[in-house]
């Protein structure tokens, strides 16, 4: 029985933002709702007005035979500025300096709406860009990796620092741990990535940047390609900082363990992103 336009729009809606990033064939709605594509299609440029005027994401519509739709999920600058301003206060809390120039993110990236919305934010800056796999390192950076990568529609990889018999072969890198000065390894199992795959670095919190600099190097040792490092926060590091190209949604300008003192601001997001009127 044909489904009336008003029901085709919500189911539409739900179908395309479950499936970011993937082509949906104007056939495949036209019998999933037993309509005409004459009418899928205008049911399509609805969506695709209002995605737009709501800053919902960007819904690309391929015309022809084999054409369809693909929802692209972004966030609007104001949206991301004001997201991120509010996680700055959120962390500017002395309560959450730790020893090392650390700093306590757990109860914050635990929370499935901060979450959704650091997943969009990192996700948009790299929506033009092909991406084969975001890649973490286990623990804390794993929420992030998620929530990137269902935005992008792509898997993620965990590297871990312990070697698990259920990880199978794996590929192994020792690293300097930027903030210790220690020799660490970590390891990625082999099924993880193939050969000139396209690869978008996230984690939680850098500092020293030696974590980063290993997961580096494992992309390397994979021959797969970086696309991109985006740390949720970075720490001001007054040492040689091993990685020099990347993006952080804040930065920990101030932070001391012995008066608990800490400061924290916009990173680099908004102008890598948004230009430098941002
Ligand atoms: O820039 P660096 O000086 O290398 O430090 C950044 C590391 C340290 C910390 O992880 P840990 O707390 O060591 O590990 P886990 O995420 O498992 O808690 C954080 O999640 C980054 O991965």
């Amino acid at each position: 029985m044909k489904v009336r336009r008003s029901e085709r729009l919500i189911d539409m809606t739900r179908y395309l933002l479950e499936r970011p990033h993937t082509l949906v064939s104007l056939t495949y709605f036209a019998e999933r709702y037993e309509s005409a594509k004459s009418s899928i299609s205008e049911d399509l440029t609805i969506l695709k007005k209002v995605f737009q005027s709501r800053g919902t994401g960007i819904l690309e519509t391929i015309p022809g035979a084999a054409g369809g739709a693909r929802f692209i999920p972004y966030i609007l600058k104001e949206e991301a500025q004001a997201f991120i301003d509010e996680m700055a206060d959120k962390v500017a809390d002395k309560s959450r300096v730790l020893p090392g120039g650390y700093v306590y993110l757990s109860d914050i990236l635990g929370q499935p709406d901060i979450l959704r919305q650091v997943g969009r934010v990192i996700a948009t800056q790299y929506l033009n860009q092909k991406i084969d796999a975001v890649m973490t390192v286990a623990t804390k950076g794993i929420p992030i990796a998620q929530s990137v990568a269902t935005y992008l529609n792509v898997p993620f990889v965990i590297v871990r620092n312990d070697s698990k018999i259920t990880e199978g072969s794996t590929v192994s890198v020792n690293y300097v741990s930027g903030s210790s000065e220690r020799i660490k390894k970590m390891e990625l199992s082999k099924r993880s990535l193939t050969e000139g795959a396209n690869v978008l670095i996230v984690d939680d919190f850098m500092k020293g940047g030696g974590t980063i600099n290993g997961m580096k190097t494992l992309i390397e040792e994979f021959d797969a390609n970086l696309v991109g490092i985006t740390v949720f926060a970075e720490a001001a590091f007054t040492g040689n900082r091993l990685i020099d190209d990347y993006t952080s949604l804040l930065r920990v300008t101030n932070v001391n363990d012995n008066d608990k003192a800490i400061k924290v601001v916009p990173g680099n997001y908004l102008e890598k992103v948004f230009g430098a009127e941002a």
